[in-house]
């Protein structure tokens, strides 16, 4: 680094010579020579007035940038210049060797912020390049700066806590290696709406509007144009297809063959035909019914047909957005293994929770098909120049429900208007796009506008369909609901409905797609009994030693699995219900024990991932961020410890076993008071039984003496239950960390409790749980006071502020 380098400019004041120049003076050079050319090509000079009273429209000068004279006068020195992300280097050799007026290959952006220079500067045949370029550059930099300044100061302090793959560094002007200086997010400025200018173009944007209102309408109705109905929607079993019959490339249907897909899944025979013909369609279907085959089948057939081969540095040609870190990981995998015939076709994957800079290495080398969440991707899309996506054919939308419940609505819209914008400047934004869903959700129709053309809707079952099966399956609950619904209040009958297709919530209607051999239950646990009846499930789950079993437990918050978790196993096997091999003491569960949730760094969640999906016997606890879409080899049992939000949740935490046919058994945990609860799911078609704990609480191991004594005749007096509900009561009393965690815990269910929908608040309110009760469920002598942070969401917190705290220097 030469000491020149360091010493340059960086004054807040423009050279006082400059500032004094007149502004006659200071313009005159340039308007004489725009003069000219305006003569030149046949239109009047501007007139004195206009010349010379006309401010100068240089952008606000910002405290700490380097002036546009300063910058020119380094760059004539010799020193090197740190172009922004924004202009790649391509990009501005594109640009300079572009006639003028033609299309620039860059953003929407970066052609504004150019071609606003090119209506400032004097062209580049009258000038010292040099200077021009400096000039060029200083200028982009100082309206970034200028802007990224005022957006800092509005920025509010929440900008830190949003959601887990969101990037935030401020905008501070930071000086490189080689004294080079950079402004890390000067690019991050947004394209003003413009309004219309001409009666033509606001006609367009009326007309544009009003085709959106009626698609909309039709989502809102449910009239698709094209609907195909898949039933049965789950197995391989009935019909006799192949992947090459549904229109494969034969050299695929075999690869498919050769990593054990050997023939197509219902949803796969509908879906697949209908995206190789190259349609946009909507995909709902039961979890574990292949719908990830579904998408990606047909896109590397696509990918793979194209003449000539699709090479990286293209770009990316495919992309495919979960809500999850974990479900990027496992589309991932997938798509691994479909690419490895086609060695040319480049896979990746960008998330949360990794690093940027290996991330933007990748998309540097190119990606031709890639997986991401919504968070990450925009970042990228805003922030990494080098990061092709014009040439884009393939957008999907996969657990397209719960990227609506997580709020990327808004974040989805922007990556759609980024990718047009990028795609218009081929002038070829056709793109093909995929959404699914294993639930329906009420603004599915909203997301599927987003960029959608005439979709086909697979799987939508319509309600004539839907109450036969019920009327087949037995179902007279949910289908008097359903005759309710469709009657309407009207005499007109059911020809009405006919084709009409429910997206109104799963809730509304008999729309649940649960696997029909999955077995569910309830059991109604009075709160002082939670924690033990929770250990005596999981032994009743694991009760046959060596054989393989797998459970997910669902919990409310991550405060209550990690409290469970350090209960019940504790970090290295230490927690009190972990047994003591020196003394003899076998553990309580005879299995290992995973948790994963949010605020968990990404190494541990991934850990977790990979090894509970390996595991053959083993317990995974977890909050709803493994509850859609994860597909973990062999899931035996679901437990509900704490009830989901929503009866969709409910599917989709149920859908995590008896997957592909296999068998699966799911229990819900319920509070008396909450019993009503299952007539909520009832209501969509689903079919409980009813356990009693009395028996799943003898599960409980017993002391000799126990024994020998008196059958317990309740649960209250149960000898196994009080045994474990004094140890780990014991344990939170003396240990201050699981103390912490016990009261952390307890105030996270109790928030999570108020955070019920507003219709199910009649049977999930705050006001009828018992707080001494419930701090009993968790091992706490009395409820501890709702003031107080929690320590996991803060340690989430600072690591959090960690990473993104800006890089100086
Ligand atoms: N044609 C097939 N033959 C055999 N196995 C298949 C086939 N298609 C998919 N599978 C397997 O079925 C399992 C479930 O598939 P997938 O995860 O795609 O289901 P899904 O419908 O996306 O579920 P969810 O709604 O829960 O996300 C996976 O283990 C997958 O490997």
């Amino acid at each position: 680094m030469t000491s020149e380098g360091l010493k340059l400019n960086f004054s807040t004041e423009e050279p006082a010579a400059s500032a004094a120049r007149p502004e006659a003076k200071r313009e005159s050079r340039w308007d004489r020579r725009k003069d000219r050319k305006r003569q030149k090509l046949g239109h009047p000079a501007r007139s004195q007035t206009q010349k010379y009273t006309q401010p100068a429209r240089r952008p606000a000068h910002t405290p700490g940038v380097p002036s546009t004279a300063a910058l020119a006068a380094h760059r004539l020195k010799g020193y090197a210049l740190d172009l922004p992300d924004a202009v790649s280097p391509e990009a501005q050799v594109a640009a300079k060797h572009q006639p003028p007026g033609a299309t620039r290959n860059l953003s929407g952006l970066q052609q504004d912020s150019l071609q606003e220079h090119d209506r400032q500067a004097p062209s580049p045949a009258d000038s010292d390049d040099d200077i021009l370029t400096a000039i060029r550059l200083s200028k982009q930099r100082d309206a970034a700066a200028t802007e990224a300044a005022e957006r800092n100061a509005s920025r509010p302090a929440a900008a830190y806590e949003a959601s887990d793959s969101d990037a935030y560094e401020a905008d501070v002007p930071r000086s490189g290696r080689n004294g080079v200086i950079t402004f890390p997010n000067a690019h991050k400025q947004r394209k003003p709406q413009k309004p219309a200018k001409h009666k033509d173009q606001a006609a367009q944007q009326a007309l544009k509007r009003a085709k959106q209102g009626q698609q909309r309408a039709r989502w809102t109705t449910g009239e698709f144009t094209h609907h195909i109905d898949v039933t049965p929607a789950s197995g391989t079993d009935d019909v006799q297809a192949s992947f090459e019959g549904l229109g494969l490339a034969a050299s695929l249907a075999a690869h498919l063959e050769n990593i054990n897909f050997s023939a197509p899944t219902a949803i796969q025979r509908a879906a697949i035909p209908v995206l190789v013909s190259g349609r946009d369609a909507t995909v709902k279907a039961p979890t574990g019914s292949g719908k990830t085959l579904a998408y990606l089948a047909p896109m590397v057939h696509d990918l793979m047909s194209q003449q000539p081969r699709l090479s990286r540095g293209e770009g990316t040609h495919a992309l495919v957005l979960v809500p999850t870190r974990e479900l990027c990981l496992q589309v991932f995998d997938v798509l691994a293994l479909l690419l490895r015939r086609y060695h040319w076709l480049v896979g990746s994957v960008i998330h949360g929770g990794e690093s940027r800079s290996n991330e933007k290495a990748r998309l540097r080398r190119g990606v031709t098909v890639l997986v991401a969440t919504p968070g990450r991707l925009l970042d990228h899309l805003e922030n990494t120049a080098s990061f092709r996506a014009h040439a884009l054919k393939w957008a999907v939308l996969d657990e397209a429900d719960r990227l609506l419940d997580l709020g990327f609505e808004q974040k989805i819209k922007s990556i759609f208007e980024r990718l047009d914008e990028r795609s218009a400047q081929l002038g070829d934004t056709r793109r093909q796009t995929v959404l699914l869903s294993a639930t329906l959700h009420d603004r599915l129709g909203e997301l599927a506008m987003l960029s959608m053309h005439d979709p086909v809707a697979i799987g939508f079952r319509d309600s004539k369909s839907a109450a036969k099966d019920l009327q087949a399956n037995g179902h007279s609950k949910a289908l008097e609901q359903m005759q309710q619904q469709a009657s309407g209040g009207s005499d007109d009958d059911s020809s009405d409905h006919e084709g009409q297709l429910h997206i109104d919530g799963v809730e509304g209607g008999p729309h649940s797609d649960i696997p029909s051999q999955l077995r569910q239950s309830y059991i109604e646990v009075p709160a002082r009994q939670r924690l033990v009846a929770l250990a005596a499930m999981l032994r009743r789950c694991l009760r046959v030693p060596g054989r393989p079993c797998k459970v997910v437990v669902f919990m409310s918050s991550c405060d209550c699995v990690e409290f469970h978790h350090a209960l019940l196993c504790g970090e290295g096997g230490s927690g009190p219900l972990a047994g003591d091999a020196d003394m003899g003491e076998p553990p309580l569960l005879d299995a290992p024990l995973w948790k994963l949730h949010g605020n968990l760094t990404q190494d541990v969640r991934t850990r977790a991932f990979v090894d509970f999906g390996r595991c053959k016997r083993g317990v995974l606890i977890c909050t709803d961020v493994a509850a859609r879409g994860l597909d973990f080899p062999a899931v035996t049992h679901i437990l509900q410890f704490d009830p989901p939000g929503e009866p969709s949740e409910y599917v989709h935490r149920v859908g995590r076993t008896a997957r592909m046919g296999r068998a699966g058994e799911a229990f819900l945990f319920l509070l008396p008071s909450e019993a009503e609860f299952v007539g909520a799911l009832e209501a969509t078609g689903t079919v409980m039984h009813q356990l009693q704990l009395l028996p799943i609480l003898g599960d409980l191991p017993l002391s000799p003496q126990q024994h020998s004594g008196k059958r317990a005749h309740s649960i209250e007096n149960h000898p196994g239950a009080h045994t474990i509900q004094q140890t780990c009561m014991d344990a939170v009393s003396h240990d201050a960390a699981l103390n912490q965690l016990a009261s952390d815990a307890f105030r996270s269910y109790v928030r999570a409790y108020s955070t019920h929908p507003a219709s199910l608040r009649h049977i999930f309110h705050t006001k009828r749980l018992h707080l001494g009760h419930t701090a009993h469920s968790f091992a706490l002598r009395e409820a501890p006071s709702m003031l107080g942070k929690s320590n996991t969401k803060n340690l989430a917190r600072q690591r959090k502020l960690a990473q993104h705290k800006p890089r100086r220097k």
